[in-house]
């Protein structure tokens, strides 16, 4: 038994500023006259890595030891943020390290600054899946979270000339420390090839598959702490390799480049993060990412529950697997693949066990989001899934003509072969079939799933409906992003709100006290001044955290409607021009997000964005009234400074588009108010919070649907409201393009001409419900109690509550305490 030296754990000042500068020689292999700042922060990652591998080891030990049941997450798409604040509050060590830092003359901010975020996603459905994790791990529910560690993460953004420029991110080339590669985990993928049935010596009907190339999956473990207690769950991400480093047989006989690109091939496979959020580019190679971590996840399950000695009779007893959207759908082939060609069960039984260990949570309504594979590319990379997938779809067809005989359209619709044009596999369909529990992310979004998107399959299967509403972890969104509000909280309520966050309507007690109040405002007046302070640092634009922060962060798309946001901005721009007495709220708008490289209309609206801030902020008339900002490479370290400090939340979708939305939720749980359609989980936060504290506008989905069937024409509310009609025509005379009327036509167009997402309908309804923002700001006392009150009853969007939601209602799960051996 190896004494563990009191260097790797010791919490002292004096242990940890020792256990620093020994890492620092013996890691990074530098002394202090030659370290860089980067040196420095490697050194407290492996100090502090080493304080939490003991709660990792312990756990893996107890779960193999009790055979638990294990919560799987699929998901191609992890945003988990930086790890070394995070894991810091979750150890709760924070205030020791900060000291041992202090005191070995370093500053904590700069090394926590030096930290580059993994960002191996793009938006809500990769922060909410390590939102997941945190709370999987702070209830103690054993889990593990796969997905893909790609080389190369989301694009870092960059703003050139106003315009969008995406910089390659390289998150790897400096190492991170925060992970443990498992070469020893390795297994083998296949792809492509052709199948072969045979009798077995018993007899029976068997296939193979002879694949054209096998890949070599490496999984990499990640750490996932749970808040001050002893669990830590493990994030397994795979890296391709290739099978064999050089095909020796294909290069002797002439085939230099079969040898090579073989190898190359492997390489790229986990090489890079699709950028896309929502419209899809049915790529070869995103199925193949696909279906590579999937069936790596599958095997790696399947290793550790047969290496426990059961069989796999009892899977779905000891395996919950979470399909996070249709991405990692092609799992319900695979296990049926890995149940039938490799471990010999027969189709029914190995249907059974599939069916009951998959839940499929869909994240999007929109068409264009569905994922859609072409017959050819499906069967031409996974010729045996094809297979299993027409099986499937026959026994499935076969159920649907019981319900409904004669019925073709009920077949076809149902069917996940869509048989029209070149031939099309539904992965939604797939997931549905496959899984025993279907949820939206909220519910307005799963009632609309039942009522539209999946209509039919909620028909045949409603048993198999649920609604689980997103939820964002207090730990990342408040304890860490906004260290003055949670202490003021504490200070009032204790702590246990960070554990139990429903605890947090305990400060409705406080609303009548003017100095807590006061102090809300302080709080709230010194983080906006850390974000002026970031905002002057990083564009040379001077905001004053008096003016009313007015925030839209978020991915670029229509849907969110930015644009409509900046038809506000230049309606009051036009409204000071013809008044400049005219006494308005002075606001900041800031604006945050990514476009996918591919979608020009996005991208359009960054430019446009940047364009009205450049002609308004330095406008004398207009002066300090108004001022656009926009802040570039908006991610999770980002949000982190941006969430705490706004006084306005912008969630202004059309209704009926956003699913959920989860920046709604890090607003309003920091004292923002929200102005907000009725959408997704902003229903249900104006519940929580009281209509009275919510700036609501905008057309209602039945409403839009109305509309939309009696014929909408934008140009009838264009030409007959002079202010979008002020606006509209401002931007097309190339105000502010420098004269070039043409630069935002298209985007023109497509509302003059169109608007899908209906921003003429809705403006006047947002112009009018911004007037009363405004107002209600000029009385800070009331806007400060409004404030207080929205943080109070945002205890339901805890990730916490979400989580236990699906343990109770999809994942039969629950929590395993762990004791740390002495
Ligand atoms: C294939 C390209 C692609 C990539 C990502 C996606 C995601 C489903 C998009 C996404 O992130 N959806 C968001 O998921 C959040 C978490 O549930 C919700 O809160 C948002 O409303 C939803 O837009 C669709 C299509």
């Amino acid at each position: 038994q190896i004494q563990i030296e009191d260097d790797r754990t010791g919490l002292s000042i004096e242990t940890l500023r020792r256990a620093i500068a020994d890492n620092l020689f013996y890691i990074q292999g530098k002394f202090p006259a030659i370290a860089t700042k980067h040196d420095y922060y490697m050194a407290l990652a492996y100090t502090v890595r080493d304080r939490l591998l003991h709660r990792w080891l312990n756990t893996l030990e107890v779960y193999l030891k009790q055979d638990v049941k294990l919560v799987c997450y699929l998901s191609a798409e992890y945003l988990v943020g930086p790890h070394l604040v995070n894991n810091l509050i979750n150890l709760g060590i924070y205030e020791q390290i900060r000291q041992a830092v202090e005191e070995s003359g370093l500053n904590l901010q700069q090394l926590i600054n030096t930290e580059e975020e993994p960002g191996l996603g793009n938006g809500g459905l990769g922060r909410l899946a390590s939102c997941y994790m945190d709370s999987l791990a702070s209830l103690e529910i054993p889990a593990i979270g796969y997905g893909i560690r790609y080389e190369f993460g989301i694009f870092d953004q960059e703003i050139k000339d106003g315009w969008q420029v995406e910089i390659t991110d390289k998150w790897l080339q400096d190492g991170n420390p925060w992970e443990i590669a498992r070469p020893e985990a390795a297994v083998s993928v296949k792809f492509g090839g052709h199948t072969e049935s045979y009798l077995d010596d018993q007899g029976n009907y068997r296939v193979r598959w002879l694949p054209e190339y096998i890949v070599k999956g490496i999984p990499y473990d990640t750490p996932i702490l749970g808040y001050k207690v002893n669990t830590a769950n493990s994030m397994r991400l795979w890296t391709s390799e290739a099978c064999e480093s050089f095909d020796f047989q294909r290069f002797n006989v002439g085939d230099y480049y079969g040898a090579v690109d073989r190898k190359v091939f492997s390489e790229n496979l986990t090489k890079v993060l699709y950028p896309n959020d929502e419209p899809i580019k049915g790529k070869e190679l995103r199925l193949q990412q696909q279906y590579f971590f999937v069936s790596c996840s599958l095997q790696d399950m399947i290793r550790i529950h047969l290496n426990e000695g059961n069989t796999l009779d009892n899977f779905a007893e000891k395996f919950a697997v979470q399909l996070n959207d249709t991405h990692p759908s092609i799992g319900v082939a695979e296990l049926m693949r890995l149940l039938i060609d490799v471990h010999y069960y027969p189709w029914e039984k190995a249907w059974e066990i599939t069916e009951k260990t998959f839940g499929f949570t869909n994240h999007t309504l929109l068409p264009e989001a569905l994922e859609r594979w072409p017959l050819g590319l499906f069967g031409h990379l996974l010729p045996r899934h094809l297979e299993i997938i027409y099986e499937i779809n026959k026994r499935f067809l076969d159920q649907v003509r019981l319900k409904y005989p004669g019925n073709n359209e009920k077949l076809s619709s149902l069917s996940l072969i869509d048989e029209r044009g070149d031939k099309y596999v539904r992965m939604a369909h797939l997931a549905c079939v496959g899984s025993h529990k279907i949820n939206g992310v909220a519910q307005l979004h799963s009632e609309l799933l039942k009522k539209t998107l999946l209509k039919d399959f909620y028909e045949l299967l409603p048993e198999k409906f649920t609604n689980v509403t997103n939820g964002v972890t207090p730990r990342r969104w408040m304890v860490v992003s906004n260290p003055e509000l949670s202490q003021l909280i504490s200070s009032k309520i204790g702590e246990n709100w960070i554990k139990n966050l429903d605890e947090l309507r305990k400060l409705e007690g406080f609303i009548d006290d003017g100095g807590f109040r006061q102090q809300w405002r302080e709080v709230k007046r010194k983080v906006k001044q850390d974000l002026a302070q970031y905002i002057h640092d990083k564009l040379g634009i001077i905001v004053s955290p008096d003016s009313l922060f007015d925030v839209q962060v978020k991915r670029l798309h229509e849907y969110k409607r930015q644009h409509l946001n900046v038809l506000h901005i230049i309606t009051l721009y036009n409204r000071i021009k013809q008044n400049p007495n005219l006494d308005i709220t002075p606001r900041t708008f800031i604006f945050g997000g990514k476009a996918a490289p591919g979608y020009h209309q996005a991208k359009l609206i960054i430019k446009l964005i940047n364009s009205v801030g450049d002609i308004v902020n330095h406008d004398p008339e207009i002066g300090e009234r108004l001022k656009v900002v926009f802040l570039p490479d908006y991610n999770v370290t980002l949000g982190q400074r941006v969430y705490p400090a706004a006084d306005l939340s912008e969630q202004i979708s059309t209704a009926g588009k956003e699913a959920s939305g989860t920046g709604n939720m890090k607003f309003s749980l920091n004292g923002a108010l929200t102005i907000g359609t009725f959408d997704g989980a902003n229903i249900e936060i104006r519940e929580e919070v009281g209509e009275e504290n919510f700036f609501l506008f905008g057309l209602k989905t039945e409403e839009i649907d109305q509309l939309r069937a009696q014929g909408y024409n934008p140009q009838d509310y264009y030409n007959s409201n002079p202010e979008l009609k002020a606006a509209i025509d401002l931007i097309n005379s190339g105000f502010f393009s420098h004269g070039d009327g043409g630069l935002f036509q298209l985007l023109i167009n497509s509302l003059l001409y169109l608007d899908h997402y209906l921003l003429f309908a809705d403006y006047q309804s947002y112009l009018d419900c911004q007037e009363r923002v405004s107002q209600a700001y000029k009385d800070q006392e009331h806007w400060t109690r409004m404030s207080i009150l929205n943080t109070a009853r945002m205890g339901k969007f805890s990730s916490d509550r979400s989580i236990r939601e699906y343990c109770d209602k999809i994942w039969n799960t629950s929590p395993v305490p762990i004791q740390m051996k002495d």
